[in-house]
């Protein structure tokens, strides 16, 4: 249910990058979560929310899995998110596209910068496209939930923001990640216009979207460790050939 990439790895070099590199390598080690502010700068910033914008009013974005509960209360009792999957080299997602572009390098870097080559042990060389979400402002939330809970690949959530004078108090739509071993702590993410976030994917980063009362929008890349995207890859051709067989 993540359609992968084809094209990644765009090498962008410069001081910036290395910048904010070695801010990614310390947050990830000491908290497994980082955030990165003006990422992209107001101009560039604004080019990506006006192409999500004009997205959104061709009405590209579905609903997410809709998870019909016991049929009383509304569909959207698990996630209110709408959803659609970009690679970036669509025609009017060239913005988006520079952006993706301008993560990878990061990735790549950190991968690169950390220790021999691998961030936190991982070995990135891929990523599934970038899903562009639109949280609805009529209360749609996200359950607490983990991104990759079953060793599928998914090593690390990068998250892009792209809500203009965000006021949580009115608009609610926070981002809480409770991650493991802080038993009393909770990290609490607004999802501020150009704020770029990384966590860990997998159980230690349980998160949940808190109800949002305006439109809210987010682009989503996980990114894949060769290794452990290679294992679930074989697994899931295993089970499928086990399948075919009965
Ligand atoms: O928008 C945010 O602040 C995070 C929202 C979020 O967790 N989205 C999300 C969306 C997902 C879509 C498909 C499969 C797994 C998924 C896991 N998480
Ligand atoms: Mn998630």
């Amino acid at each position: 249910d993540f359609p992968e990439s084809s094209h990644f790895l765009h090498e962008a070099h410069n001081e910036t990058t290395n910048g904010i590199c070695r801010n990614v390598i310390h947050d990830m080690d000491a908290y497994g979560v980082c955030v990165v502010d003006n990422f992209l700068g107001d101009g560039q910033g604004k080019a990506v929310l006006s192409e999500v914008l004009d997205m959104s009013t061709k009405g590209v974005f579905k609903d997410g899995q809709l998870v019909s509960s016991n049929g009383r209360q509304d569909l959207k009792t698990i996630r209110g998110d709408q959803i659609t999957w970009i690679d970036g080299r669509e025609q009017h997602c060239t913005q988006i596209g520079k952006l993706i572009s301008r993560v990878d390098a990061i990735i790549m870097r950190a991968n690169k910068m950390y220790n021999n080559g691998k961030l936190g042990d991982y070995n990135i060389n891929g990523r599934t496209k970038a899903m562009v979400a639109c949280y609805p402002g009529s209360g749609s939330h996200y359950v607490k939930h983990v991104d990759n809970p079953n060793r599928d690949g998914r090593c690390i959530t990068a998250i892009y923001y792209l809500n203009l004078h965000w006021d949580i108090k009115c608009s609610g739509g926070l981002l809480r990640i409770f991650p493991e071993g802080w038993t009393d702590k909770v990290a609490d993410i607004e999802p501020l216009f150009d704020r770029l976030l990384f966590f860990w994917s997998d159980r230690r980063n349980p998160h949940e979207v808190q109800p949002a009362f305006h439109t809210r929008y987010a682009i989503t890349l996980w990114y894949f460790d060769a290794r452990e995207r290679e294992d679930a890859c074989r697994r899931y051709e295993k089970d499928r050939s086990s399948l075919k067989k009965k």
